[in-house]
């Protein structure tokens, strides 16, 4: 990891093999832990706990408090169908495969700021007058302009006197650099102690963050970026920047009073809503903030913004302009949705086969109830020489993050999945998505948010998707029907055995 006066080395896959190891560790345990349902949260996804903790990291002295909620979906309809992804691994997940930035038609909202401090909306970086050094690792992370996020976070939080900020834009859409960006601004490489702190929820997700500082700042090489995480050397408290989890913090800045915290001038809480679902970490969070003087800037960012995040935040930032940027609705307009009648499980595999075949440009995810039939599917198809991968639950976060690296790399055209990669993770080229199980929920009724969902997929940022359904029974005939009427649309037959999958190959 990263030494003193040194920037953080870029993360490689190779670096995390450790932390694979302890995950592995962690979810074998947690496996044979009995999963307890807590919660139906209004979208329908229920969360379990599992008495043992899943994290990313593992802790030492006040790092080892948390545990995590792992989410999962709601179609539980069998009892290996389960499969889940804490928030934590879901977050890393979706930054590690996402290599752009995500386009959003909304207008930014701003919820609540100060009269007598005008806001400010930039179309350039030149705009926001940075420091050339700045300015040139902007342009060199190939930045041409500010993402919608960034054209009102970013002069306001460059702004004097320093203002607070509360930021909620769903991940991918620039937030990271947003404050990464106001950090660096802030700091005077000059002054020897820390100035700008970041709290993250896990390891991981701090070294995805230290990653960004590092390239930002390639040009300002008096900057001294220090990590507070398990396994560093103690700080000397002259590192400008520091970024770490709350425990590590806790511990450095707190017990040991190795940082100066009264001294920052920046403070930046991320992913506060997976921050709050790690026990433990709300509280040390609290902590830390009450020895920052009053005239150190807060900032905090979300992807959601719920109740609980709001109260947590609204805790955290006192007087803050309040910044919000409506998430891009998933819809099923740009999407063609067909079905494929299957007599027979062996019909069902002989389709999906056609469809592999018909995959040669664009890439398809394919959906199934269970783990058993993904993994079931996975080596039919492999032993039939086609190549699949396969992404379900059971896996380590670094053997899924290779997976996804593949898949996002080209390197698999097609990759079978449960419900795991249903909500929230985006993988831009999907140009296809094949329900080789229907969503049913437990009643085994139709699971329409899990469809919409699921074939969201496909069909992003204006292009034209297809989804296709295999139909094997009476009963996924009427579930497929449920969903027409619930979204009100038509899901056209399609014969796979004929020439009509060569009519869709316009799209894939
Ligand atoms: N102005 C920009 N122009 C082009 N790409 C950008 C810009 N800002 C950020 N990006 C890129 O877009 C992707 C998402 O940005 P970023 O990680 O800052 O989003 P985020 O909202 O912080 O996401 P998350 O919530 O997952 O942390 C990254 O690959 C980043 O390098």
């Amino acid at each position: 990891m990263m030494s003193e006066n040194s920037k953080p080395p870029p993360m490689t896959k190779e670096s995390m093999d450790h932390i694979a190891a302890k995950v592995t560790a962690i979810k074998l345990a947690k496996d044979r832990e009995a999963k307890t349902r807590y919660d139906i949260n209004q979208n329908g996804d229920s969360r379990n706990i599992g008495n043992n903790s899943e994290h990313l990291s593992t802790r030492g002295d006040s790092e080892a408090t948390s545990d995590a909620a792992s989410v999962e979906t709601a179609s539980a309809a069998s009892g290996d169908s389960e499969d889940s992804l804490s928030l934590q691994e879901k977050s890393l997940l979706q930054k590690i495969v996402r290599t752009k930035l995500i386009n959003n038609k909304h207008d930014i909202e701003i919820l609540r700021r100060d009269p007598s401090s005008p806001l400010h909306s930039v179309k350039s970086f030149e705009a926001l007058h940075l420091k050339p050094e700045l300015l040139k690792g902007v342009y060199a992370m190939g930045f041409n302009t500010p993402s919608k996020i960034q054209e009102t976070a970013v002069p306001t939080l460059l702004a004097n006197p320093p203002q607070n900020m509360i930021a909620q834009s769903q991940s991918g859409t620039g937030k990271t650099a947003a404050f990464v960006l106001a950090m660096l601004s802030r700091v005077d490489p000059s002054l020897n102690y820390t100035q700008a702190l970041c709290l993250s929820p896990t390891y991981e997700l701090a070294v995805q963050t230290g990653e960004v500082v590092a390239k930002m700042s390639s040009y300002c090489p008096d900057i001294v970026i220090k990590y507070a995480l398990r396994g560093e050397e103690n700080p000397k408290g002259t590192e400008h920047i520091v970024i770490g989890t709350p425990g590590k913090v806790t511990d450095w800045g707190l017990k040991y009073k190795l940082i100066k915290l009264s001294k920052l001038t920046v403070f930046i809480l991320d992913e506060a809503d997976v921050m709050i679902a790690t026990q433990g970490h709300q509280e040390q969070s609290i902590r830390i903030r009450k020895a920052l003087s009053k005239d150190c800037q807060m900032m905090l960012f979300s992807a959601t913004y719920d109740q609980e995040v709001m109260e947590f935040a609204e805790m955290m930032v006192p007087n803050p302009v309040i910044i919000k940027l409506r998430r891009e609705e998933e819809s099923l307009d740009n999407i063609k949705q067909y079905y494929v009648k299957c007599m027979s499980l062996e019909a069902k595999y002989k389709a999906m086969a056609n469809i592999y075949g018909m995959c040669t440009v664009g890439q398809a995810i394919v959906f199934c109830q269970t783990k058993k039939n993904a993994s079931w599917l996975c080596e039919e198809l492999t032993r039939d020489g086609h190549a699949v991968a396969l992404l379900i639950g059971d896996l380590t976060v670094e053997q899924r993050i290779t997976i996804l690296d593949r898949f996002r790399e080209g390197k698999h055209r097609v990759l079978i999945t449960t419900n795991v990669l249903a909500r929230g993770i985006d993988i831009e080229q999907v140009t296809m998505v094949v329900n080789f199980d229907l969503p049913v929920d437990r009643f085994r009724q139709a699971d329409c948010e899990t469809y919409l969902h699921r074939i969201g997929r496909t069909g992003r940022f204006g292009k034209t998707g297809i989804a296709i359904n295999l139909i094997d029974s009476s009963e996924s005939m009427d579930i497929m029907r449920q969903i027409e009427r619930h979204f009100g649309v038509r899901i056209e037959l399609l014969d796979a055995d004929s020439d009509d999958l060569d009519k869709l190959e316009n799209y894939v």
